[in-house]
Formats: C-alpha cells, sequence, structure tokens
C-alpha cells in the first residue's frame, strides 16, 4: 500500500515538474519572430508556401505577434503615409475638431489627446475613471472604406494638406491586398484551403489608424497605468502595424506577464492577431496584450522630454456581416458562441470613447 501510494506521488511530482519545465519553456521561447513573406508571396513550390504558413501560424500561436519582411510594400509607399499623416496632425486643433470622430458604428474622423483610453475593461464606469487618471496621450485619424453607402469619411479640405485623400485611399487598398495574402497563409497553416477566408473578408470592413504621440515630459508618463496607450488587445482578424523608429511599443508575454519591447525593425511591419481572429480559431491563435510606452531614455538618462512618436495601424476586419464561429481544425469543442462581426466591433468600439 505504502510503496504504490510512493509511486503515485513520485509520478505526481514528475507530471509537476514536467508541467513546470514546459511553462518556463513557454516562457523563455516567448518572442517576436522575423518571418519572410516574400519566401509565400513568390514560392517556388507548395512545399515552400507550407513552410511560411506554418511558422506564422506557429508564431501566432506562441505570442500572437510577427514582424513580417518582404511584404511587398514599397518603402516609399510607407514614407509617404508617414509623410502625409505628420502634415496633418499639424493643422490646428480647430481645422482637426471640425472633422471630429462621432460614433462607433462610423468609426472616422478625429480623436484628439484623451479621447480615447484603450483597456481590457468592459465597464463603462471603470474605463470612464481610467480616461479621467490615465488618458492615453495620443491622437489619431481614423479612416474607412470610401465608398461605405451609409458612414463617410471625414478628409481634411484638399488645400489643406494636398493628397493626403489620395495617399490613405491607396494606402487602405494596399494594406487590404496585404491582409488578404497573410489570411491565406494562415488559412493554409490551419490546414484549411487556401481561399478559406476571402470571401469572408472582401467587404473591406477595415479602420486605417493614423496614429500621433505628442512630445510629452517624460515624468507625465510614469505612474500605474499610464501610457501614450495603455494595455489592450485588438479586435478583428489582423493589425498590420507600421512604427516609426522612435519605440515603446510593448507586447506582454502571457506565461510571465513581463511587457517586452517589440523594437522598431526597419523595412518590417509588426502584425499580431486580434480577438475575432483568436475568437474565430478557438484560441488557437492568440490576442496578446500590448502597449505604448515611453520610450528608452538616452544613455545620460535625464532627457526630460518624449520624442514624439508616429505609427500606422491598420485594424482589419471580417466583412460585417460574416458570423464567427469556431474554425475547423481548431478543437473538438467551441468555447464561444456564434457572433456577428458588426456587433461584436461596434460593442467593442463603443465601450472605449469618450
Ligand atoms: O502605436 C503603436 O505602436 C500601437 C498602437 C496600437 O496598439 C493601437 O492603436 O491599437
Ligand atoms: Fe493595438
Amino acid at each position: 500500500m505504502l510503496h504504490v501510494r510512493a509511486r503515485l506521488y513520485a509520478r505526481l511530482v514528475a507530471q509537476k515538474t514536467r508541467g513546470l519545465a514546459t511553462a518556463a519553456r513557454d516562457a523563455q521561447s516567448f518572442h517576436i519572430p522575423v518571418i519572410n513573406f516574400a519566401k509565400f508571396r513568390t514560392a517556388n513550390s507548395d512545399v515552400e508556401r507550407r513552410q511560411t504558413a506554418n511558422d506564422i501560424v506557429t508564431a501566432f500561436k506562441q505570442s500572437g505577434f510577427i514582424y513580417l519582411e518582404g511584404h511587398g510594400i514599397p518603402s516609399t509607399t510607407v514614407k509617404t503615409a508617414f509623410e502625409k499623416s505628420a502634415e496633418f496632425f499639424r493643422l490646428s486643433p480647430e481645422t482637426k475638431d471640425a472633422l471630429a470622430w462621432e460614433d462607433p458604428r462610423s468609426n472616422r474622423g478625429y480623436v484628439k489627446v484623451g479621447r480615447e483610453r484603450v483597456t481590457q475593461s468592459s465597464d463603462p464606469a471603470e474605463i470612464a475613471s481610467l480616461r479621467e487618471k490615465a488618458p492615453d496621450f495620443k491622437e489619431t485619424m481614423e479612416i474607412g472604406r470610401d465608398w461605405d453607402s451609409v458612414w463617410q469619411n471625414q478628409w481634411p479640405r484638399e488645400p489643406d494638406v494636398p493628397i493626403f485623400k489620395q495617399t490613405m485611399l491607396d494606402f487602405f487598398q494596399t494594406c487590404h491586398e496585404l491582409h488578404t495574402e497573410v489570411m491565406c497563409s494562415i488559412a493554409l497553416g490551419l490546414d484549411l484551403k487556401e481561399s478559406f477566408f476571402d470571401d469572408k473578408i472582401n467587404e473591406q470592413c477595415h479602420n486605417l489608424r493614423l496614429l500621433s504621440y505628442p512630445s510629452i515630459k517624460r515624468s507625465l508618463l510614469d505612474g500605474e497605468g499610464k501610457a501614450r496607450a495603455g494595455a489592450h488587445s485588438d479586435y478583428g482578424t489582423l493589425t498590420l502595424l507600421f512604427q516609426d523608429l522612435v519605440g515603446g511599443l510593448e507586447v506582454r508575454n502571457p506565461h510571465t506577464g513581463e511587457f517586452l519591447p517589440a523594437t522598431p525593425i526597419p523595412g518590417t511591419i509588426v502584425v499580431n492577431v486580434g480577438d475575432l481572429l483568436a475568437r474565430w480559431s478557438n484560441d488557437v491563435l492568440r490576442s496578446t496584450l500590448h502597449r505604448v510606452v515611453a520610450p528608452p531614455a538616452n544613455i545620460n538618462g535625464n532627457d526630460v522630454l518624449t520624442p514624439a512618436r508616429q505609427s500606422i495601424a491598420f485594424f482589419c476586419n471580417p466583412n460585417f456581416s460574416a458570423e464567427i464561429s469556431c474554425l475547423p481544425n481548431c478543437g473538438k469543442e467551441a468555447k464561444y458562441p456564434p457572433i456577428n462581426t458588426e456587433t461584436y466591433i461596434v460593442g467593442r468600439l463603443a465601450a472605449t470613447y469618450d
């Protein structure tokens, strides 16, 4: 009897040790890999295409974030989008306020500093209090598909920022096409037909967000919950994030709770999984918390002001009419009931804006 108990105990200890070893491995292996998408786009063989698709899906299972290189978007295209974005944010506060964001169903227009507070909370009172105590130090311009039958983009007047509209329309289209390709790779990596997502993501219900983080006193970003953008996850399928070289983006290791810097790598796009794709995949793909904090201080450590920072996020969504229910090959039992895309996205947006 004693023997049996001792054996059982030894087995339990061994299991626990193995579990701890796996957890430690997961914690240590958390990183944001650089993936060369050119290998997928111009692959010579199915094997090569499949290899990159597997790498992407593996990374999205582990950390939910990748740096995409070889994505095919010319650096001049990104540079022009950043220049036009900077030109827009240099407009007077009155000119920008005249284009104010008004409605989560539209999700278009200018959002001044302090109006949005991204968070994981869905409690309106908690979000309101966070917004007051620790607002996001950023301003944004939100752009949707321009041919929507109900909602209109809030374009600045052409003479105020020449070619802004055309630049952003072209950039929107370019990002939409890249999203479609990356979703093909995800389908393949999940053992689905490569075209599986095509008719569920083709209506361009996306959101192009230009972000400007003004230069502020570093001390304003010290303190509980204070950040340029608070810790949050994104809502849709994928986010394509273009960042300048200032730094400050951090990604949370879910195994340890620690935030890891997503240091800018020139020429790459940071791509991360959003909540709706995580839900679609029954949490096989991971939607990871991230935030934007003050960039690392200078070596002498006494820089009082943070440099201004610019980024562009393209939030990709399924078609608003698409029903999101557990994908094939993603577990035996669905963890979530089906949900309509528009209901989900508009609900999340309504909670985060003032
Ligand atoms: O500016 C960044 O680098 C990230 C912004 C972001 O995460 C967001 O707007 O959802
Ligand atoms: Fe985000």
